[in-house]
């Protein structure tokens, strides 16, 4: 009898150890493997740069309102905010840039980046993985709101909708991962619980590896592996 808890432990290590190895040769996920083999995980994935092409789809609108202005290639991109940018180089062009996104369509009409809506469909149906979008609506709100639901519905699905948070702070909002395409994101909470896992894009690319958190660098990357880090 007194051997009994010793056995359970050892069976139980096995056990683990198999089901890494298994992993290993399967190529397998942690997610995919048993529900009792992996942590439970909360994944947050922002919207605008990460799931809906928002650099491209602005341009796109930019320049067909604004024809004989001068304008910045996605290649020339710095800085999150394409408003500071069009501002430092022509004052005017601050309130040219933001009147794209505050008109009627912009949000629903952005096209979703490369590989994103399956990759969220494929992460949302893991084992152990609860998946919320986790979006920033700007302040005028007659559109953006009600654009950004109807692009999840129109994109993901009506059950997606049970899954969208809105928010202006991200650090409030308690999870494991957040992927963002924002490299500083600041709120309230100055510990958040998540990782932010920064998504590139045109204007964070350039950024020194060392004054950034870890990286996807498209929806081709491997996410599965991180998600995977974050069971052990
Ligand atoms: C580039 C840029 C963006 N915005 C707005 C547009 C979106 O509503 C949010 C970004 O949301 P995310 O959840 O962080 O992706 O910000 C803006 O107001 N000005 C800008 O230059
Ligand atoms: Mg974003």
């Amino acid at each position: 009898m007194i051997f009994l808890p010793r056995i359970v432990r050892f069976l139980r290590l096995e056990c683990a150890s198999v089901s890494a190895h298994l992993r290993r040769v399967s190529g397998m996920s942690a997610a995919k493997m048993s529900p009792s083999a992996s942590k439970r995980l909360r994944i947050l994935v922002d919207m605008d740069g990460v799931l809906a092409d928002f650099e491209g789809g602005f341009l796109k609108k930019y320049r067909a309102r604004y024809p004989d202005d001068p304008y910045i290639r996605l290649e020339d991109r710095r800085g999150f905010w394409v408003s500071a940018q069009y501002g430092h180089l022509r004052s005017d062009l601050c309130d040219k840039a933001i009147s794209i996104w505050e008109s009627k369509n912009f949000f629903i009409e952005l096209e979703p980046l490369p590989g994103a809506v399956e990759a969220v469909k494929e992460m949302s149906k893991l084992k152990n993985t609860d998946v919320f979008i986790c979006t920033s609506p700007i302040n005028l709100y007659s559109h953006c709101p009600y654009e950004k639901y109807a692009w999840i519905e129109k994109h993901l699905g009506h059950d997606f909708l049970e899954q969208v948070i809105l928010t202006r702070d991200k650090t409030v909002v308690s999870a494991d991962i957040l992927i963002d395409d924002k490299p500083d994101i600041l709120g309230v909470e100055p510990n958040p619980t998540w990782e932010h896992i920064l998504f590139t894009a045109c204007h964070n690319k350039h950024l020194p590896p060392c004054s950034i958190p870890r990286r996807l660098l498209s929806w081709d990357d491997d996410w599965r592996g991180i998600l995977d880090s974050k069971r052990q």
